[in-house]
């Protein structure tokens, strides 16, 4: 296992007119399990394809544990891939495909038994060990690819890229289980690419965002969820999204349609361009508040006039205009806003955040003296 350190990284496929990859500098810490997610066509595969060396960046340098590997083909980075879709000896039984790396290796033959009787436990194909692989449907077969993967103890990473698209839905969730207790076992450093955000999140020490391809938020599931730091983070992940409402500062306070809804901190990256005690400058601003954080109830707050009620089963989500601009507030089930109802909106202080340029800049403090709450 190797630390992965991408260095100035960034790819075009039309010598430079448009770039799949814009510039790049990242470390894949040695033994983290790793989501990379974003929407299809952001470069999730493009930024794989340059870790395996299957792609030679236009620009930077693959460095694994320091070493420059940046052309250095596949077969000399020790690197295991899964990609979307099976790729197997066909001919061969299970066993022997997930043998196959280690045998490749001259590994001794004890430890290659032990190694695929513990992967295809774990994975569930002891039935079929014996069995021909191309007799396995495309899901099982998958599996078997999965399993041929992450036999090996020493590789430098596991770069999955949507590896369970062809897996019947019920079993993916126990597969992405599986994956993680042979994380554990293994101490592997595995990237695995999705635009599922269920799957990310539920799979991944670490979640590391892309959009039109840049990097622009990693952290741990929770930290992307409650502090976004990114306008595409904040819509990309939860369900609905982040609510964002055009705003202004003035006098170190957020205003929205008249109203005021906070005081402006500026975060600390922002902060550290400003002279001591100095305020975020006036101007607009987009407030980012999620659906679960959105407090709705009588004045004072934001005015609102609630344009419908989406009876989830678990909770309902109302749906209110800010003048022409909807939010969306997720409440308890039952709640009896009825469509036409002026309602005015709060937004906790903590769990508010300001973006200018669609990133994060500050948050929304308390109100104190005049105009608060
Ligand atoms: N071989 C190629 N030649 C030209 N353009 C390419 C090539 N491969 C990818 N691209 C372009 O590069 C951009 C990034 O593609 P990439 O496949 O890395 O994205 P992705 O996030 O993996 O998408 P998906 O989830 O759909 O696989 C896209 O605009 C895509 O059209």
């Amino acid at each position: 296992m190797a630390d992965i350190r991408l260095e100035g990284v960034a790819h075009s496929y039309d010598g430079g007119r448009t770039w799949a990859l814009r510039p790049t500098t990242w470390t894949w810490r040695s033994g983290r399990a790793y989501a990379l997610l974003g929407p299809s066509g952001c470069g999730k595969t493009t930024l794989l394809n340059i870790i395996s060396g299957l792609l030679t960046p236009t620009e930077g340098r693959v460095l694994f544990d320091g070493r420059d590997v940046t052309g250095v083909p596949t077969a000399g980075r020790d690197i295991a891939q899964v990609f979307q879709f099976p790729v197997l000896y066909e001919e061969m039984s299970v066993y022997d495909n997930l043998a196959f790396p280690l045998r490749n290796r001259r590994r001794p033959k004890q430890e290659i038994d032990r190694r695929v009787r513990e992967v295809s436990r774990l994975l569930g194909l002891d039935p079929v060990l014996g069995r021909r692989s191309r007799r396995l449907d495309p899901g099982r077969q998958q599996i078997v690819c999965l399993g041929r993967g992450l036999v090996r103890h020493e590789v430098a990473a596991v770069l999955l890229d949507e590896p369970l698209t062809v897996v019947d839905p019920a079993l993916k969730w126990t597969l992405r289980s599986k994956l993680k207790e042979i994380h554990r076992d293994t101490g592997h450093t595995l990237i695995y690419v999705t635009h599922d955000q269920t799957e990310a999140l539920t799979f991944a020490d670490e979640v590391v965002v892309v959009n039109e391809g840049a990097i622009v938020q990693a952290g741990e599931p929770a930290e992307l969820f409650l502090s976004p730091a990114h306008e595409f983070v904040g819509h990309f992940i939860g369900s609905p999204g982040m609510n964002m409402l055009p705003a202004e500062i003035a006098g170190g306070v957020v205003r929205v349609a008249g109203a005021d809804a906070g005081a402006a901190l500026p975060d600390t990256a922002a902060q550290a361009a400003l002279a001591d005690g100095e305020k975020l400058p006036p101007g607009p601003v987009r407030i980012g508040v999620r659906p679960e954080f959105v407090e709705l109830g009588a004045a004072p707050g934001v005015p609102a006039r609630v344009s419908g009620v989406d009876r989830m089963g678990a909770y309902d989500l109302v749906h209110a205009l800010v003048g022409e601009h909807p939010v969306v507030a997720r409440t308890e089930a039952g709640t009896a806003y009825e469509p036409g109802a002026a309602v005015c909106l709060r937004f906790p202080p903590e769990r508010a955040f300001l973006f200018r340029d669609q990133v994060r800049c500050g948050s929304l403090g308390p109100l104190t003296g005049k105009g608060a709450a």
